[in-house]
């Protein structure tokens, strides 16, 4: 059995991670080691045989023995750790969560059903890093990847709504904290039906702009508000989120020729869903339903929703998705600029295919080589 190295298990990512392979049943293949960056003999946890002392994540001794390691530590720790692993002479294999080695030659961007033949590929040929893609791309591509795989695709503008849990568990937190806050500052008016709403509306912003309303983790209030920035501020005017786009996208598709990929990122006030209004230029003039199909088809998780109203406010929509692997895809039509511009909705949890299920499904892949 192949000894794995766990990082990062009891972060958000690493939680659902943790979910996920409970229910896949993937730790009755493996011999599972737990590693801390805080709690270095600590209990670990029982995956099903009892539990054993966390060993240290920092210790390149303890990681060695590993052939596999699975982080969802996080960025700085994959920088850290990663180089020092390898110069070691450490030839396993390492599978991450975090942005810092996605770019990187030898790396492969992992998202099976949509590149199982390019992470196949490096695999035989010996490649050793296979890093989780930006949860916005991924979901992206599992919701209309079909298109792509067609080689119909000029170009998409996305525009996105992206949830708090992007930021981590203290944004998740921040912005309910925010929530609770607006709505305490007019639980009276509310509960008074004869009250007026400019008034409660008035309440409602002067408690969203006092410098006491919690933002230390998002900079700015995002309950009953938005934030249309997220990541870094790069030199052309992009934001470091708005740049993956393209790049992840083109990487995990394996294309020669970039698909010009690009649109604002949003930050909402959603929980753990992200959802992108696409505008997809396509090569050529073809039916609505030959688009649905293909859309639909995109992989075994794709939702399709017919574009009306009922069944789109039902279920194109993060309360129906969140805690679910399906990729709702819906408001598909075409649209005014032309019978070769078409819109797409897509929504996904972002914790899910977003960022955890990639990595368990690239274990089960190396488990079945
Ligand atoms: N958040 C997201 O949506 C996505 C994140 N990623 C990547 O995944 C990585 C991890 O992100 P995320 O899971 O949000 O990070 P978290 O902040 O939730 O967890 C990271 C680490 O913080 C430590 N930690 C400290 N205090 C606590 C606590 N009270 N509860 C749990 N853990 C704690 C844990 O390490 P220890 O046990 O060693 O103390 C944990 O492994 C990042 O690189 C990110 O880029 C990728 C895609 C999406
Ligand atoms: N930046 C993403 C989450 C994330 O962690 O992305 P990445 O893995 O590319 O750093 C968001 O805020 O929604």
């Amino acid at each position: 059995m192949l000894k794995v190295g766990l990082v990062g298990w009891r972060g958000m990512v690493g939680s659902v991670l943790m979910q996920r392979m409970r229910e896949e049943n993937d730790f009755a293949h493996i011999d599972p080691v737990f590693f801390t960056t805080s709690n270095v003999g600590g209990h670990g946890p029982d995956v099903g045989r009892g539990a054993a002392p966390l060993q240290d994540a920092k210790s390149i001794e303890a990681l060695k023995a590993m052939d596999v390691v699975i982080t969802c530590q996080g960025g700085d720790y994959t920088t850290e750790i990663h180089p020092q692993l390898r110069a070691a002479g450490w030839t396993g294999y390492w599978i991450d969560a975090a942005s810092t080695l996605r770019m990187e030659d030898n790396a492969v961007i992992v998202l099976d059903p949509v590149n199982l033949d390019q992470i196949k590929g490096a695999v035989a040929k010996g490649g050793k890093d296979f890093i989780g893609g930006n949860c916005t791309n991924s979901i992206l591509l599992m919701g209309v990847g079909g298109l792509f795989k067609a080689g119909l695709v000029d170009w998409v503008s996305s525009m996105t709504y992206q949830a708090a849990s992007g930021g981590g568990a203290q944004h998740m937190r921040e912005l309910l904290t925010q929530m609770g806050a607006l709505h305490g500052s007019v639980a009276h008016l509310l509960a008074d039906p004869a009250s007026a709403i400019l008034e409660i509306d008035r309440r409602v912003a002067d408690t969203m702009r006092d410098d006491k309303l919690p933002t230390e983790h998002f900079g700015a209030p995002l309950a009953g508000s938005l934030i249309p920035w997220i990541d870094k501020q790069l030199d052309n005017g992009q934001s470091k989120e708005e740049w993956k786009g393209q790049a992840e996208v083109n990487k995990i598709l394996g294309n020669e020729t970039k698909v010009p990929v690009d649109g604002l990122c949003v930050r909402i006030g959603a929980m753990r869903c992200h959802s992108l209004a696409l505008t997809i230029k396509l090569n050529k003039d073809l039916p609505l339903a030959e688009i649905e199909q293909l859309i639909a088809g995109s992989t075994p998780w794709t939702h399709f929703v017919p574009n009306d109203r009922a069944t789109t406010v039902k279920e194109l929509t993060p309360t129906f998705v969140t805690g679910k692997l399906d990729i709702a895809v819906g408001r598909v039509r075409k649209l005014n600029m032309g019978p070769e511009y078409v819109s797409a909705f897509v929504c996904g949890d972002q914790l899910l295919w977003g960022a955890a299920e990639p990595l368990r499904r690239t274990l089960r892949i190396l488990l079945d080589k």
